[in-house]
């Protein structure tokens, strides 16, 4: 089958930066994709390069098998795209905003009235779609933007982090929408900086740092690669920073990484039997207050492969 996105060596550069470096990854019809970095690492400007919003120094992107260099209009008539903004009319209600739009891409008139009650529907704002956009909170403005994205009826929903400034119950609303589409087939590319939602939306992950993807597979692919690698959270009362340079000096300690002002995350070879030459580690850079041995998880992983945590 005609994979519904597949982006080849994709290069960026602003000025003497290469902001996007080499990016090639592949999405199969009907596949949940997860773009996963920290905030600069690329995703935005790689996913302004896949929708045709911006071309691409080197590489090539085809969607649903067509080139997007060669036919932008074919291919953006697969892809439903929901920017990080906003990008509605405030004085205006979800339908109208959606009856604009609808008209925008051509949509008949006779078809645009019944698609956009059933979008409406599809992202849970049927009750509220007669009230003006800026009565909304940001969660629902997101959601009609969504609804947007979905009117002409696309087979790769593309979001760029989709819950950030969004209020929690929202959240949990756009990410049950978000897997229902799946459920019946969408196509999806999703970036996020948060890892929990990467791993409950996304079959297969590819984590994104400083502009090239460091690795693409299943979560369990992704976390296989730390062999018997455990994860180590310590808490402690004193110096972290000096804690985390004793504890990196320790054998089998791969990473230390100070992840708040008394706690530190370790990658650990055996973390178990690792833990007294930890302990004794800290010796007087402070006094450890907790400790926590994690399976290896997705967190791990891409501290792994990173060398540092997801919200740095
Ligand atoms: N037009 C531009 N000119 C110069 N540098 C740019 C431009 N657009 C983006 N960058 C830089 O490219 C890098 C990647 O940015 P990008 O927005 O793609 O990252 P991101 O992973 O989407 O992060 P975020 O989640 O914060 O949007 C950043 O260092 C950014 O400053």
């Amino acid at each position: 089958m005609t994979p519904a996105l597949v982006c080849e060596r994709l290069v960026k550069r602003y000025g003497d930066k290469t902001v996007v470096d080499r990016v090639g990854f592949h999405i199969d019809e009907g596949e949940a994709y997860g773009l996963l970095g920290p905030n600069g690492a690329g995703k935005t400007t790689t996913i302004s390069m896949l929708v045709g919003l911006l071309r691409p120094d080197e590489g090539s992107v085809r969607v649903g098998g067509i080139d997007v260099d060669e036919d932008p209009v074919a291919a953006k008539r697969l892809i439903g795209y929901v920017p990080q903004e906003i990008a509605l009319y405030p004085e205006l209600t979800a339908r109208e905003n959606l009856r604009y739009f609808g008209r925008l891409y051509g949509l008949p008139r006779r078809e645009l009235t019944s698609r956009i009650g059933e979008v409406l529907d599809l992202v849970g704002l049927t009750g509220r779609g007669d009230d003006k956009v800026d009565t909304y909170s940001g969660g629902m403005k997101r959601r009609t933007n969504i609804a947007v994205a979905l009117l002409h009826r696309p087979r790769l929903l593309i979001l760029d982090e989709p819950t950030v400034g969004v209020d929690p119950q929202s959240r949990v609303a756009i990410l049950d929408r978000v897997e229902a589409l799946v459920g019946e087939g969408m196509s999806l590319l999703y970036t996020s900086h948060y890892m929990e939602e990467v791993e409950r939306v996304c079959t297969r992950v590819g984590i994104i740092d400083q502009g090239r993807v460091v690795a693409d597979g299943t979560k369990r692919e992704l976390v296989a690669e730390l062999g018997g690698t455990d994860r180590v959270e310590l808490t402690l009362d004193g110096d972290v920073t000096a804690a985390s340079e004793k504890l990196r000096a320790v054998e089998g300690v791969s990473e230390a990484v100070v992840t708040g002002s008394s706690s530190i995350r370790l990658l650990v070879a055996g973390g178990r039997h690792l833990l007294p030459a930890l302990l004794a580690a800290v010796g007087d850079a402070g006094a450890v207050t907790g400790v926590e041995v994690v399976e290896p998880d997705l967190e791990a992983a891409f501290l792994h492969l990173t060398g540092s945590t997801l919200r740095d």
